[in-house]
């Protein structure tokens, strides 16, 4: 089994020609051998992670009832999701988390904590700076992918991205049998950007089916492919099976932000010119191809 290719960012923002197409292509060639990629020199800054990480924890510390003012409505895309609420896709049993999410205010209003008084201000830092990170990788996907310049970034300008705070509490003897931090899923989305967690846990499936532990340094971003990708590209870059395993060794909480990286709520979901042979599925819009997932997951 191919390892996850280690890739400077910095060679797709300030290379040359050489380098950004290096980073291309290799972007492609590591999803699609192993669902993943680890991404090293991105710019965001470490300091402000850090911060980031210390507000979320404050967040979710406060009682219940004061999150529980922040459930905005069924589907979960904006503010707060109690624990016990989502379940991946085909299982029963809920996850063991409680989240946040931000998104893109022109495609719906986002709710915003009073407290801590750093929440709205950090987090919109870090959703701007993963906008632009994922923007320059989709670039790199369209180069490496071979498909038309736009094709991909067209689909996301003002995309319905959305920023997830995930706060995964110490597992209790309550916990029911078999229930995981995040059972085993693959993202509904283009792509996702992974903030390195607070802790271990999470698990990538291999190509040939083996789960795999990511321990990607702190200072990256782990990337993977999701359904939307994979039903562009027809299948060529699959989307990645992952899940988050109870802690192994000390019992405390974890904390992790995922960007989801989408298109625009009406942005057609058509496979890409290359990757059709007949067996694609058929071109639909990415608000109903989220839509169906969302119900699939328990969150409308
Ligand atoms: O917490 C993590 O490391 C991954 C979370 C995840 O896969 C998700 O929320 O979709
Ligand atoms: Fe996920």
């Amino acid at each position: 089994m191919a390892d996850p290719q280690t890739l400077s960012f910095a060679d797709a923002l300030e290379g040359d020609r050489a380098d950004r197409a290096a980073f291309a292509s290799a972007l492609v060639q590591s999803l699609k051998d192993t669902g993943f990629v680890i991404l090293i020199d991105h710019g965001i800054d470490l300091t402000r992670l850090n911060d980031v990480y210390e507000t979320v924890a404050a967040f979710f510390a406060q009682a219940e009832d004061d999150k529980a003012r922040f459930i905005v409505g069924r589907d979960g895309q904006r503010g707060y999701t109690p624990f016990g609420r989502e379940s991946a896709k085909d299982t029963a049993i809920p996850d063991l988390k409680e989240f946040w999410h931000v998104g893109r205010e022109a495609v719906a209003p986002n709710v915003w904590p009073d407290h801590p008084p750093a929440f709205r201000s950090e987090i919109s830092w870090l959703y701007e700076a993963l906008d632009a990170t994922g923007h320059g990788l989709l670039a790199a996907l369209e180069e490496g992918l071979g498909v038309g310049a736009g094709d991909l970034t067209r689909l996301a300008e003002g995309g319905n991205s959305v920023l997830r705070l995930l706060h995964y509490p110490p597992v209790t003897a309550t916990a029911p049998p078999g229930s995981l931090r995040a059972a085993a899923h693959e993202d509904i989305n283009l792509i996702t950007l992974l903030v390195a967690a607070s802790a271990e846990g999470l698990e990538l499936l291999s190509r040939d089916g083996e789960w795999r532990a990511i321990d990607a340094p702190p200072d990256a971003l782990i990337v993977d492919s999701g359904d939307m990708l994979a039903r562009l590209t027809n299948g060529f870059l699959p989307a990645t099976t992952h899940r988050v395993v109870r802690p192994r060794t000390v019992n405390r909480s974890r904390y992790s932000l995922p960007y989801f990286l989408h298109p625009r709520p009406d942005a057609l979901l058509a496979c890409l010119d290359g990757f059709r042979d007949g067996s694609e599925a058929p071109p639909i819009l990415a608000a109903d191809f989220l839509a169906q997932r969302l119900a699939a997951i328990g969150l409308t």
